[in-house]
Order: structure tokens, then sequence, then C-alpha cells
């Protein structure tokens, strides 16, 4: 890629979220994240170029140094830095403009700093094109906190039973965010068992959100509708889904019924989180456990007659498993890490200067790392614990809001050795994108979110629930057969 020969003709919208905004290019499999601001205060809180610059160059540095290794190399692609005409830019602002999606045109797209992040497109796996005529699929999951918070700051015994996100979507559809509940639950995912997995992701595929999104040869062919009153097309999927899955076995009709389909998609979406972990010596991979935390939602709509106490627990290296382990610093829930926060705001009061050394807002390198590896356990009345415990609050935060792409293709063999088969293999990769740092100064709003949230929870759900929800949760759901 040429940066002095940009042409905003070879580059289309892609998506974007919260806060960037991603465009893809038409040929080569790169992405280019640019950054958004909020419309109204574009226009005074806009940074200067430089600063623009040590924003993206911290989110990078933050990707390399600190998530990286947390998560693992082969999962973290950090990206780099690049410099771009602001004549590209700005055409480029224009070009996408009617692509975007309007619930997201609450902010613009940087326009003025000509700095961007250059990545990988994850949705592409790079060179499968010459192989099968197929394109990859892309399976893009936002799965969000994994555990219950089992901190003995909590002051409400509900966030100890029901998981954030599901005491969430109540508030979420008071104000309007949402217009049904999700009946997914973060802690079917990350449980390591195949049938709990199989209901989240069930779930998911029922009502996305913006937790799950699915993309064939890098287009987008499955999401939440910009009209978030409508619902996604699980046939359309299933049509663009069937050449992947026409094998052999249980045709009906001569082809495969649209739940089979379903069935065996979700099957290779869990085989592809649960892969990766090693083994111990009799073959099975090695688990992780979640000792100090109660390993199931009260909220779920799992059944819970067929919660067993098997021994579940993900592969120690899956990518679940990883992305958990980091959630999991946050060992003090916001109840814990808001008067640590006081206490290191108190401090920086007294002593400004110290915010360098402290490393509040980066940057983000070794040093930085090594105060979240080696903060005390106990609390010692220190700024350095309250900070430490900060500085970890903040990736686990991170962790919980990041998201999984699974790509995979169909695997080398021609089409008529592929219908031979029993099940279709595939090849696959997996990736967690959507590492940048949160905020510190998020943390009283992380705090007073938190409070809204259980709070809501308990009024809506202490109250007989309105029955046009159920009407519509029965509505739109689906029987799978279990597996
Ligand atoms: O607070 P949450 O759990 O609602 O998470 C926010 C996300 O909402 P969600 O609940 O996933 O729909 C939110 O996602 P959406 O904008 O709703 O798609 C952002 O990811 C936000 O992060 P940031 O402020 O852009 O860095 C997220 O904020 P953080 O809390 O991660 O800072
Ligand atoms: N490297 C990539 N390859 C392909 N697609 C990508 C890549 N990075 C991001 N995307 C797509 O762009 C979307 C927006 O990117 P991203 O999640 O990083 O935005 P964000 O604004 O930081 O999100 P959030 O709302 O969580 O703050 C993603 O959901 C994904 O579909």
């Amino acid at each position: 890629m040429e940066l002095d020969k940009m042409d905003e003709n070879d580059w289309k919208y892609h998506g974007e979220g919260n806060k960037s905004l991603v465009v893809s290019h038409l040929q080569h499999c790169r992405v280019l994240r640019l950054l958004k601001f909020p419309s109204e205060d574009s226009a005074h809180t806009r940074q200067t170029a430089e600063q623009a610059f040590r924003h993206i160059l911290n989110i990078v540095d933050y990707s390399k140094y600190v998530m990286k290794p947390l998560l693992g190399e082969k999962y973290v692609h950090s990206g780099e830095v690049v410099k771009l005409p602001l004549d590209f830019v700005r055409q480029l602002s224009l070009k996408v403009q009617q692509e975007r999606p309007e619930l997201r045109c609450d902010k613009v797209m940087d326009t003025f700093s000509g700095c961007g992040l250059c990545l990988p497109n994850l949705t592409q796996l790079p060179l499968h094109h010459l192989r099968d005529h197929r394109p990859p699929i892309c399976v893009e999951i936002k799965p969000k906190c994994g555990f219950l918070p089992f901190s003995r700051h909590i002051t409400k015994e509900c966030k100890r039973k029901v998981c954030r996100f599901c005491m969430h979507q109540h508030y979420k559809l008071a104000n309007g965010k949402w217009k049904r509940l999700s009946r997914y639950c973060p802690l079917d995912l990350f449980s390591g068992s195949k049938q709990r997995m199989y209901v989240a992701l069930k779930n998911l595929l029922e009502e996305p959100q913006n937790n799950l999104k699915i993309f064939k040869g890098g287009e987008l062919i499955f999401s939440c509708k910009d009209d978030a009153k409508q619902q996604p097309e699980l046939n359309d999927l299933i049509q663009h889904l069937r050449p992947y899955f026409s094998h052999s076995n249980g045709l009906y009709n001569g082809h495969q019924p649209g739940k089979a389909i379903l069935n065996e998609f979700i099957q290779v979406i869990c085989s592809a989180l649960l892969s990766g972990g090693d083994s111990n010596r009799s073959g099975e991979p090695r688990k992780v456990h979640l000792s100090e935390s109660r390993p199931h939602c009260e909220a779920s709509p799992f059944p819970r007659d067929l919660l067993r106490n098997g021994n579940h627990g993900l592969p120690k290296d899956s990518v679940l498993a990883k992305i958990l382990q980091v959630q999991m610093l946050d060992n003090l829930d916001i109840e814990g890490i808001y008067p640590l926060y006081k206490r290191v705001e108190q401090y920086l009061e007294e002593f400004p200067k110290e915010r360098n050394r402290l490393q509040i807002d980066g940057p983000y390198n070794e040093s930085f790392m090594d105060k979240v590896k080696n903060c005390p356990t106990e609390d010692d009345g220190s700024v350095e614990y309250a900070v430490g415990k900060v500085h970890q609050y903040r990736v686990a935060m991170t962790a919980k809001d990041c998201s999984v792409m699974i790509t995979f293709a169909p695997c080398e063999e021609d089409e008529e050795q592929q219908l031979k088969l029993e099940k279709p293999r595939f090849t696959y990769s997996i990736s967690i994108l959507d590492l940048d740092p949160k905020p510190y100064e998020g943390i009283p709003h992380q705090y007073k979110l938190d409070t809204k949230i259980v709070n809501y929870y308990l009024r809506s759900t202490q109250a007989p629930p309105p029955s046009s929800l159920y009407k519509e949760r029965q509505e739109c759901t689906l029987l799978f057969h279990a597996v």
C-alpha cells in the first residue's frame, strides 16, 4: 500500500463500533481503522494531529505490550499506525457516509488528524481463494463478561447470581437500545460445555444485537438490522451456508434441512472456540476452572436440570480461556475499584506530577505491564496498590469488551471428494480484536452504570414482566436439537 497514492475508490465501508470506523481494501486483505468523535464536540474537542497520532500509537502499544502477552501472540494483531493524506480521508468519509447505520451516526469520522490504523482484514483467509471457490465465512462474536463477580466488596447479592450481560439486557430494553431481550448468556458460552455453548450460540443467532456478525468473503451477511425492530433473516443465512454443508449425511429431499445446516454451523464455531488447548499425558486437553466464581447465571435460559457438575471448563489455551483469564483480573469488582480510584485521585491532587510515573495515561509499555502483573495482593494502603488494581481493572475491561473473529473455509479437497466426506472439513483462523485501552476517567461512569443496571434489574424482575415481551420471545424461538 503506497500511502502517497491513496485513492478512496480502492476502499469500501466495512463496519463500525462506538469508537472507530473500518474500511476494507477492495483487492488487498487489509483494513483501515479510523477513529470517530461525537459530532457535536468535533469542533472544540478535536485533537491536534500530534495528539491524535499519540492516541493511535497508544492503542497499538497497548495491544502489543499489554494485551498480546496476556492473550497470546497467535490471537492478537496489533497493526501499525499510518499517516494518511487529508484529502484521501475527507473523500473516504464522504464516500462511506451513506453506508453507515443510523444508530452510529451520532459520531463523525476523524477527518482532520490524518492518522489511522492499518490491520489485516481478519474476515478473510489470505490466499484461500487460490484453493476453493467458496469464500471464507467469518463469525464475529463479542462475548462480554464470562464470569460472576466474587469480590467481597459486592453489596447487592443478585450480582453473585445473575451475570452483568443478562442484567444489562433489561436496562437496554428500557432505554430503547434494543427492542427485544437477548437470551444469550456469556456464562454459557464460556462454560466449556458443548451443550451450553450450543445454546448460547443458538441464542446469538436468534437475537444477535451487537454480539454477533457473520461475513462471507469479507461481506457482512448477518447482523442485527439497522432498524432494531426487525429480526435478522435466518433463512437467508441458511442459503448462504448451504454450499458449505452439502455433504451426504442426513439429506432431506436431496438437500440438508435448514435446521441441520445451522446445527452443523454452530458445531463448527464451538469446535473452533474450544480448539487451541494443549493436552495432558492422557491426551485430554488441559482445562481451566473458575473455582472462585459460581459457574452458572440464574437468568440464563439453559435448563437448570441439564446442568451437570461434569469436568467441563475451557481448554487452557483456547481463545475463550485466554479472554476469561484476563477478564478475571477484575477481582475486586467496580465496587472495590471505585474507592481505590478515589485514593489515586486524591494522591494526584496533591502530587500532580506523579501522574506520569504512575502511568495513568500510558505509555503502555513493559513498565506498565509490570505494574499490572506485580501488583501486591493485599491492600497495604499505598497509592501503588491502588494504581496497580486500577490498571488491572482497566485491562480486564478491555477483555470484557473485545470481539473474537473465527474465519473458516472448506479444506483443500475438491468438491467430489468433499461430498463423500461424512462431515465437511474446514481450515480456520481465530483472532481477538478491539483491544483498545479503557480510559482511567471512565471509572466513575462505570460505577454509576453498575448501580443503575443492578437497581433496574431488581425493580424490573420484582414486577411481573410485560406480557408482550414474552410473546415476542416465543415467536422468535427456534427449536434446535440438543447435541
Ligand atoms: O459498558 P458496556 O458493557 O455497555 O459496554 C460498552 C459497549 O456496549 P454493549 O453493552 O456491549 O452494547 C459499547 O458497544 P456499542 O457501542 O453498544 O456497540 C462499546 O463497546 C463501549 O466501549 P467504548 O466506550 O466504545 O470503548 C462499551 O463500554 P465499556 O464499558 O467497555 O467501556
Ligand atoms: N482487523 C479487522 N478485520 C476485519 N474487520 C474488522 C477488523 N477490525 C475491525 N473490524 C470490523 O469493524 C467493526 C468495528 O471495529 P471495532 O470493534 O474495533 O470498533 P470499535 O468502535 O472500537 O468498537 P466498540 O463499539 O466495541 O468500541 C468490528 O465489529 C469488525 O466487524
